[in-house]
Parts: C-alpha cells; sequence; structure tokens
C-alpha cells in the first residue's frame, strides 16, 4: 500500500488546521497507543503490525495530488496547505518490538512529537497495528491448539477469499505469520513478504476430469514431489483415499512420495483417524493429512480431544477475518497522556476506560526459569522492586505488593527517534521466532481457550495517584447540579 496523509480521518486534519491556524502544533505531545481488552477473551494478544506502521508514517509527505485535494475540500486556507508541504513525520517513538506478547491496559507505543504530527498518524497506526494484532493473535491461538496433539500440528493460511478486501488478505497474511503460521496460500503475500507459499488442489480440478483417478494421476504426473490431493469430491473413503494410495504407489514406483492428502469435509476426527490407519496399512506413513473447512481454534481443539491426526491445519475466514467470539476487531485507541510536560487524561464514567496520564514505563518480571511473571507499569522515573504497591488497571481497589527474587527488564524500545529509524527493520521470521518464544514463557493457563489464566498487570501507585489527582482536579472544575 503506497502511504497516503489521506490515509486518516477528516478529523485529524481540521484538527491538525485548528492548531496550526491557532499556534499550537508545535507543542510537545505524548500520545499511547493500547488496548483494553485481549482479543478472543484470551490471556493475551500477539503485537503485530509495527514495522508496517513504522515504514508508513515515516514515508508519509503531502505531495501535490494530496495539497490540492485538500484545497478542493474548501475547509483549509492555503497558508496551512503550504505548511502541510512541509510536514514529516520528526518524532519518537517507543514501542514493544513486533511479534511481543502483550495485555490489556499496557501502552504497547508511546509518540512523542510536535502535536500535530502525533495527531495526523493516529488513524493509520490505529488501522495497521489494530488489524494485525487480531489476526496474529487468532493465529497463536490456532496454532496453540494444534501443537496440543501428541503428534504436533502445525497451521496454514487460507483466508484470502473470504478476507476483508484485498489489504486486508494480504495484511492477514503477513500477521498470521507472526502469530505462528508456517505459510500463505496468497502468491502476491509471499512475493510480497518473503513468506512461504503453499496449496493443495481445488474439488474443480477433480471435476474437470473424467474420473478422480484420471485427475489424481494428472497432478501428481505435473507436481511428482509436491502433491496433495484432496479427497472429498466424489466420497473420502470410499473413493479419494483408494484412489490417492493407487497413485501414491505409482509415485513410488517412479522414485517419488505422495505429500499428502487433504480432508476437506465430515468430522475431521473421525476421518483422519481412518485415513491415518489406512495410508500406515498401505505402507505410507510419512503422507500428511491437511484438513480445512471452517475451521478455528475451537474446532482444531476438538478434533484433537477426539483423536483426529491431523497434521496441517489449512484455516481460511477465522483466521484471515479475526472471527469469532471476542473478535472481529481489536479495540486499541490512541490517547493523549501529556502535553508541554503536563500530564492529560480523559475521563469516562467507566475507571477501565479512563487514561492513565503522563509518560511511563513498562517492566516485565521473569523468575529464574525465565518465566514470565507479572508486568507493572510505572512512572518514567520509577523502578519497580519488593514491596512496591500496584494496583489493577481496571479496578484500582484491587492492590498488592511486588514480591522479591524477581528480574525486571523494560520490553520497549526505542525505535524511532526523531524521525528516524533507530532500531533495524526486523525479517518476518524473526518476528515469528520472538513470537513463539515469549509465549512459551507464559505462565501456565494463559494460552488456554477457556478462561485462561488472567495474566498479572500492575499500576504502579505514583501512576494511579496522578490518575486520580487529574481526576479530581477535572471533576473540581464541573459546575455543581
Ligand atoms: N471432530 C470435529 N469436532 C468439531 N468440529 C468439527 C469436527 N469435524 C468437523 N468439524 C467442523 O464441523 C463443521 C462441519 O460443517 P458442515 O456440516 O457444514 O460441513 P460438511 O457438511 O462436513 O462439509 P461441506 O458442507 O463443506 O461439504 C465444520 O465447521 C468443521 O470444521
Ligand atoms: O476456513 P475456510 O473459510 O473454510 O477456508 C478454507 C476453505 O476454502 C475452500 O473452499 P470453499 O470454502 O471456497 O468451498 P467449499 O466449502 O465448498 O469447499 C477450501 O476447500 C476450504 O474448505
Ligand atoms: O490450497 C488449498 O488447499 C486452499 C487454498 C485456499 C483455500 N482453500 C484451500
Amino acid at each position: 500500500m503506497d502511504a497516503s496523509p489521506l490515509f486518516t480521518d477528516l478529523y485529524q486534519l481540521t484538527m491538525l488546521g485548528g492548531y496550526w491556524q491557532r499556534g499550537l502544533h508545535t507543542q510537545e505531545a505524548v500520545f499511547d497507543l493500547y488496548f483494553r481488552r485481549n482479543p478472543f477473551g484470551g490471556g493475551y494478544a500477539v503485537w503485530a503490525g509495527l514495522e508496517v506502521a513504522l515504514d508508513h508514517l515515516l514515508s508519509l509527505r503531502f505531495d501535490d495530488a494530496a495539497l490540492a485535494y485538500l484545497k478542493g475540500l474548501q475547509l483549509f486556507p492555503a497558508d496551512f496547505l503550504e505548511a502541510l508541504a512541509g510536514w514529516r513525520f520528526s518524532g519518537t517513538i517507543e514501542a514493544f518490538p513486533e511479534g511481543s506478547v502483550v495485555f490489556a491496559h499496557e501502552p504497547l507505543l508511546t509518540v512523542t512529537a510536535p502535536l500535530w504530527e502525533a495527531q495526523l498518524i493516529e488513524t493509520a497506526l490505529l488501522n495497521i497495528v489494530n488489524f494485525q494484532t487480531l489476526i496474529a493473535s487468532k493465529a497463536a491461538r490456532c496454532v496453540w491448539a494444534a501443537q496440543q496433539s501428541p503428534h504436533g500440528g502445525q497451521v496454514i493460511e487460507f483466508g484470502t477469499r473470504r478476507a476483508q478486501g484485498p489489504n486486508g488478505a494480504l495484511s492477514a497474511a503477513r500477521a498470521a505469520f507472526v502469530g505462528g503460521a508456517v505459510g500463505t496460500s496468497n502468491v502476491e503475500a509471499g512475493q510480497r513478504y518473503g513468506l512461504p507459499v503453499v496449496g493443495t488442489h481445488a474439488h474443480a480440478w477433480v471435476e474437470s476430469f473424467g474420473s478422480e483417478l484420471e485427475a489424481f494421476r494428472a497432478y501428481a504426473e505435473l507436481y511428482p514431489d509436491q502433491t496433495t490431493l484432496l479427497l472429498d469430491t466424489v466420497d473420502t473413503l470410499k473413493s479419494g483415499l483408494p484412489n490417492a494410495i493407487t497413485v501414491a504407489g505409482e509415485l513410488r514406483a517412479r522414485g517419488h512420495e505422495l505429500r499428502g492428502v487433504r480432508l476437506d469435509s465430515g468430522d475431521l476426527a473421525w476421518l483422519s483417524a481412518q485415513v491415518r490407519a489406512e495410508l500406515d496399512r498401505a505402507g505410507f506413513p510419512d503422507v500428511k493429512i491437511t484438513a480445512s473447512n471452517d475451521l478455528s481454534e475451537e474446532v482444531i481443539e476438538s478434533i484433537i480431544r477426539e483423536g483426529g491426526r491431523i497434521d496441517t491445519y489449512g484455516v481460511g475466514t477465522q483466521l484471515a477475518t479475526g472471527g469469532g467470539a471476542g473478535g472481529g476487531a481489536l479495540g486499541g485507541v490512541y490517547k493523549l497522556v501529556e502535553l508541554n510536560g503536563i500530564g492529560r487524561i480523559k475521563l469516562t464514567g467507566d475507571p477501565t476506560k479512563t487514561s492513565l496520564p503522563g509518560t511511563k514505563r513498562v517492566w516485565r518480571a521473569t523468575d529464574a526459569q525465565g518465566h514470565a511473571v507479572l508486568d507493572v507499569l510505572t512512572a518514567q522515573d520509577e523502578v519497580p522492586s519488593s514491596g512496591l504497591r500496584v494496583s489493577d488497571p481496571s479496578n484500582p481497589l484491587r492492590s498488592s505488593r511486588l514480591p522479591g527474587g524477581l528480574d525486571w527488564h523494560d520490553p520497549r524500545q526505542r525505535v524511532v527517534e526523531r524521525g528516524e529509524r533507530s532500531t533495524p527493520a526486523a525479517s518476518l521470521p524473526s518476528l515469528q521466532e520472538r513470537a513463539q518464544a515469549e509465549l512459551a514463557r507464559l505462565p501456565a493457563g494463559t494460552r488456554r481457550l477457556l478462561n485462561p489464566h488472567l495474566y498479572r498487570v500492575g499500576v504502579s501507585d505514583t501512576l494511579q495517584g496522578r490518575r486520580e489527582t487529574l481526576t479530581e482536579q477535572l471533576r473540581a472544575s464541573l459546575p455543581v447540579r
């Protein structure tokens, strides 16, 4: 996607115009980006899209066509449009590196920049990271479910045909890979992002031949080392499987091995166990079984619980759209928390929605085994230590004191400094590796699909106190009614 500064909500530009005309645009602003609820009712999220978002915002420029379009809206004075011609992002960004495991209420990314720079980028930033974090988290859930099989299992992304438009499909393929999918069927995503591209064949291939056996033979002849045969066009057990075994034998006689078969209907647990047994009996224990058909993490879990023998799960709609309960969209927000060094707050009747003012740091505690134990948000100059009181970000009445014996580190990095990348752009495989390593270090039960263990995130008393002071000040300024 070409980066356009017009990929934003109109109100960002009307505010920019206002800040500029009032001479407020260069004030130093700090915005935090965070979400308030983990997706899918889960215990965590996989932070994704950061690298794409940084590429986007660092390349934003108002070219002649963009300025002419804005002029045509007849909303903006000519001198403001002239100033926009020189707009560049010159600020600083601290963020969790992409692929990190993150939790509700944590500032995933903090922008410090002149107000009109930090404001304009809100929409695109949220658009990119909300979607990709949703999809990477969905992928991680599917991969976790697949890994519960004693025989192992992997996930591939098959969702382009039902994704939310072309950009949605490409972003989903990328994010699914960050979350642990091993490949995608989308060839452009392969080219664009260097992702492994994978696939089988469709029912149309079989339908277009005189018989299923003829179709299987033709495919195996064309791709002797890459053939996965779809078994259910006629009847999985009575036709597809015996024909696949015939073709596997013919391939072997020519010095090749059938790679796999695909199941696409019926009870995938029962069918895959039958197919595995038949293939093994026929002397093909290495032929892999792929399954597809409206899969989700819950269906994968059920298939495994019932003794299914699937090696690869091709997940389409649910993965590429982030569907399912608690999915659909991630509600990440971007809030002004400080202006010219003074904390700012957005009040709401719902305490979980009141922002945490001021600059802050995120800390992650690990135990002697390297397992993540809890995260803490502190003021910029605070360091967590044994005995420090922290409270639940969504219920300040629930508080506790930090235990001793933990190692604390700040997982965020300064990824942009004065408008330039200050960490090297990371490769996608390295992002996937980071996600897998961090997921493996979570406390037991955090990855469970149903009622997961809730990883603790605490807010230091200093930060909480700032929120209360600002809240009281604002409330005191309201008329008494
Ligand atoms: N063992 C299982 N446990 C739980 N869900 C399963 C299991 N096997 C299959 N499913 C799911 O059940 C649903 C079956 O849907 P449906 O009845 O529409 O498919 P089908 O009739 O077998 O196939 P199609 O209509 O595509 O030919 C799919 O979402 C599938 O993923
Ligand atoms: O996870 P999903 O959204 O099911 O995506 C994958 C599905 O896409 C293809 O079929 P398609 O759904 O186009 O047709 P079919 O259901 O008739 O096989 C494929 O055969 C899978 O079943
Ligand atoms: O290659 C496949 O088997 C495939 C690709 C997209 C959607 N469903 C299946």
